[in-house]
């Protein structure tokens, strides 16, 4: 209801909320209104629905349109936007090819959008997490119902983006812009698809929306005309905040010298670009430089396949975009936004299980490219390899109360950490660029990559924006993974912080810390009381074991004698002997399973015959049903980590290691290894689609008693897997020969020995700061087993994979 005028106004104001210019919607609904003998309540039905309909079937034919028509469709634009473009084309060196005019009618044409609604500041990740978990309740579908604004959908900011066939490049792109000054409105997110049909080829951004009680703000060009509802036209900024070029692509792949150009929009002044190449958590990043809103030069472009862009203008709009690279498929097609969506979250729920809350955009942006490429190549219809891994929200180190984005060059953080030469901060759980960066131009005066624009080093520049960063790892990893002070999240007695003194591979990658083994599947663990019989507890003990005259029922096991000494070492007797098995294991017990899981789990059909399985020594600990109390001297391992640890970054290429800050004894106990509980089949299908490619992997096989029962049920033959779930075990790398821990099996909840405890006992007296390690039992000749060995740099003089080539694993590390 209200005037034609106010009618005309709500209309266009609900077209460009869908990303509709007013000029395409005053000449729809001009002739709408002529069909409809000015019926508004028909126009204004379901949203606008037939006025929607109407500009779709009128963009149809502009599809094949020429380069004069979409000069002419820019010329139709209102005078105020063609002022910022012609100001914007003037600071980009008009000639300059950079920004094709096909790009830009791709860009001005089709689109799926998610406008925010002018919102008030770059939506933190935390609101963009929300939005995308919301998804899970309400994914948009594709189709008439969802084509209009739909406030409900307040979880998406993101853009299919186009489709350029002679390119080869395709870009998601997902946007989120703030305008400044601000604009006081509440936030308010809206969504637009358009049908599948209508989406394929097509190039989409976000427009930032302007409300027209400021358009004075803006300069003041824009009249409103209240009066005629057709001319009421406010300012807008067509187009998205940057653009990067699709020849970037070209460019890249044609040389990784070559510096790439990217032209800004005219919209934009003085944006600051960062772009963040992410195929790896090793890569390297792209510098680009920018000044003026106008061209942008990249230099050292690593050749990849996924690109993250991030791109901020000073009036506050940012733009991250994913692109993702798809030369060499040439029967490559778009496929729709909702077929991506699907498979996104599909990839995701396959891998999770759960929608973890700590989600994290940037790998779901990731997933979102990769789907594209797998849709549009149909490539990878039953290819379901890759977990993501999840890298979980700030709110771990913001809770610890740890400063960890500096912005600044080169300070560190209190824990040792190198701080990243990023010009990211967060601030109120937003990812910014730091305005040390953008305005002192500090990123690029140590930098050995010297960006140049136009050939002149501009380093140093105080008044060009300049984003460089060195050594600049994958973004997902700028952020923290891990609450860096206490990697256990409190799950243990003593605090475990992650310390990284040498590299910039800053966090360890995300895994759900636990201090319990849990089962994943279907594993049989069966820890109930009425398992464990007479023999099997000291029901008629009270206090400490220890230090009763005679030991109980529990040290049967260990021969009469307990393993532990009062003070809660490993005696000398018991520790010698695990090494020993360790040393020179043929000298030892094998047993040999009739049926070995191990081989069946490689070959069903035709399994080998078992390589055998050493015959390890067992502590059985005091428990639950037992007589005594909680601080039995016979309760070391259940008692949880007791020494002081610290995960690190080790200097020679191992990765991440785990040392104590203590001064220990011989015998002390470390922790134990934990995971989760898998069958020794769940675990062959995990690793050849899950991590066979993985740097790391982290499983060990509970096969220590396998041989003494003839034929183990799959369900019965367990292993343990920390990659996903686990504690800081799965830190300790292996040392051959002299490991300065050994594992030891430890009973505890169940006489039934197909579930064990895997225990780390020190093997020598270790000084403070020593990284810990021990002796997986990898053969490292072993070139048949499906997990590939990694390159041995123990560093031990009794190395086995000295001078060798890449072998193969000859059996999971077992105990
Ligand atoms: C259980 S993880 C140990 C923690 C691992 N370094 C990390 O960063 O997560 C085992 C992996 O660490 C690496 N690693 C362990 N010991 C190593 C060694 N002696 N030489 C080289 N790499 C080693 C291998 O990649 C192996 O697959």
């Amino acid at each position: 209801m209200g005037s034609r005028a106010e009618r005309g106004k709500r209309a266009m104001e609900a077209m460009r909320s869908m990303g509709f210019p007013s000029s395409r919607t005053k000449s729809v609904l001009k002739r709408l209104l002529n069909a409809c003998e000015n019926n508004w309540e028909h126009i204004e039905a379901e949203n606008y629905w037939l006025l929607v309909e109407a500009i779709l079937e009128e963009d149809e034919p502009e599809q094949d349109m020429d380069g004069k028509q979409r000069e002419a469709m820019v010329s139709e634009e209102p005078e105020s936007r063609r002022k910022r473009l012609r100001k914007g084309q003037d600071d980009q060196h008009a000639s300059s090819p950079s920004v094709p005019s096909a790009h830009i009618s791709l860009l001005k044409k089709q689109k799926v959008e998610i406008d925010d609604g002018l919102p008030m500041s770059f939506p933190s990740e935390k609101n963009l997490l929300a939005r995308s978990n919301n998804r899970e309740r309400t994914r948009p579908k594709i189709g008439r119902e969802h084509m209009l604004a739909d406030t409900s959908l307040q979880q998406e900011n993101i853009e299919h983006v186009g489709h350029y066939p002679d390119l080869q490049r395709k870009s998601v792109a997902v946007v989120a812009t703030r305008i400044d000054p601000p604009i006081q409105r509440p936030q308010e997110w809206s969504l637009v698809h358009r049908s599948p049909e209508k989406v394929e080829k097509t190039l989409c951004l976000r427009e930032p929306k302007i409300e027209p009680d400021l358009y004075p703000m803006l300069g003041g060009d824009a009249q409103m005309d209240n009066n005629d509802p057709i001319t009421c036209e406010p300012p807008c900024v067509e187009l998205p905040i940057s653009v990067v070029h699709p020849l970037l692509a070209a460019k890249e792949q044609s040389s990784s010298s070559s510096k790439a150009h990217c032209q800004m929009p005219s919209s934009i002044t003085e944006p600051a670009i960062l772009t963040a190449q992410n195929v790896n958590e090793d890569n390297d990043l792209t510098r680009i430089r920018n000044k003026g809103g106008t061209n942008v030069e990249i230099t050292n472009v690593v050749e990849s396949t996924n690109n993250i862009e991030i791109a901020s203008s000073t009036i506050g709009e940012k733009k991250v975009s994913l692109l993702y690279n798809v030369a060499g498929f040439p029967d490559f097609h778009m496929p729709s936004f909702e077929s991506v969506l699907k498979r996104v979250e599909d990839r995701c729920l396959r891998s999770y299980r759960i929608l973890d809350p700590r989600f994290s955009l940037m790998n779901i942006m990731k997933e979102v490219c990769k789907s594209v490429l797998e849709l549009g190549t149909d490539l990878a219809a039953d290819k379901q390899e890759d977990p993501i891994r999840i890298i979980p929200s700030l709110d771990s180190l913001k809770a610890s109360g740890i400063k960890i984005f500096s912005g600044g060059a080169s300070s560190r953080n209190f824990t040792g950490f190198q701080s990243i030469n990023a010009p990211f901060s967060m601030v109120n759980n937003e990812l910014r660029c730091s305005e040390d960066y953008r305005h002192k131009g500090k990123a690029i005066e140590d930098t050995s990559h010297a960006v140049k624009r136009n050939g002149n080093d501009t380093s140093g520049s105080s008044s060009e924006l300049a984003l460089v960063c060195q050594h600049e790892p994958a973004l997902g990893s700028v952020r923290p993974v891990h609450d860096i002070s206490d990697i256990s999240k409190g799950e243990e007695r003593v605090r475990i912080p992650i310390v990284n003194e040498f590299s910039s591979e800053r966090w360890p990658p995300h895994f759900s810390y636990i201090p319990h083994s849990i089962v994943y599947q279907n594993a049989y663990l069966n820890f109930s009381l009425a398992r464990i019989g007479d023999e099997d507890y000291c029901s008629d003990c009270f206090g400490d074991c220890l230090s009763a005259s005679i030991p109980c029922a529990c040290a049967r096991e260990t021969g009469g004698e307990f393993a532990y000494t009062p003070d809660g070492l490993l005696k000398k007797e018991f520790l010698d002997e695990c090494i020993s098995v360790r040393h020179d294991p043929p000298k030892h017990r094998l047993v040999y399973c009739k049926d070995c899981p191990l081989e069946r789990s490689k070959n069903d059909v035709n399994p080998d015959d078992c390589k055998g399985h050493l015959v390890r020594k067992f502590i059985k600990e005091c428990w639950s049903k037992c007589g005594c109390n909680k601080q039995c001297g016979n309760r070391v391992v259940q008692q949880g980590i007791a020494c002081n640890l610290q995960v690190f970054w080790t200097p020679k290429g191992k990765g991440w290691g785990l040392r104590t800050t203590d001064d220990l004894p011989r015998g002390a106990f470390i922790c134990e290894y934990v995971g989760e509980v898998l069958t020794n089949m769940e675990l062959y299908d995990r690793t050849l689609k899950t991590t066979a490619n993985s740097r790391h992997t982290y499983p060990v096989l509970l096969d220590a008693d396998w041989g003494s029962e003839g034929v183990l049920k799959d369900e019965e033959a367990l292993c343990l897997d920390g990659t996903f779930y686990g504690n800081v075990a799965r830190f300790i790398n292996h040392r051959c020969f002299d490991a300065n821990l050994v594992e030891v099996p430890v009973e505890v909840e169940t006489p039934d020995r197909h579930y064990y405890h895997i225990a780390f006992f020190t093997a020598r007296k270790i000084e403070a700061f020593e990284e810990l390690t021990w002796d997986y039992g990898i053969d490292f000749d072993d070139h048949e087993h499906p997990i590939k060995a990694f390159r041995c740099l123990c560093g031990s003089r009794g190395c086995r994979d000295r001078g060798r080539s890449r072998g193969r694993v000859k059996y999971l590390r077992s105990t």
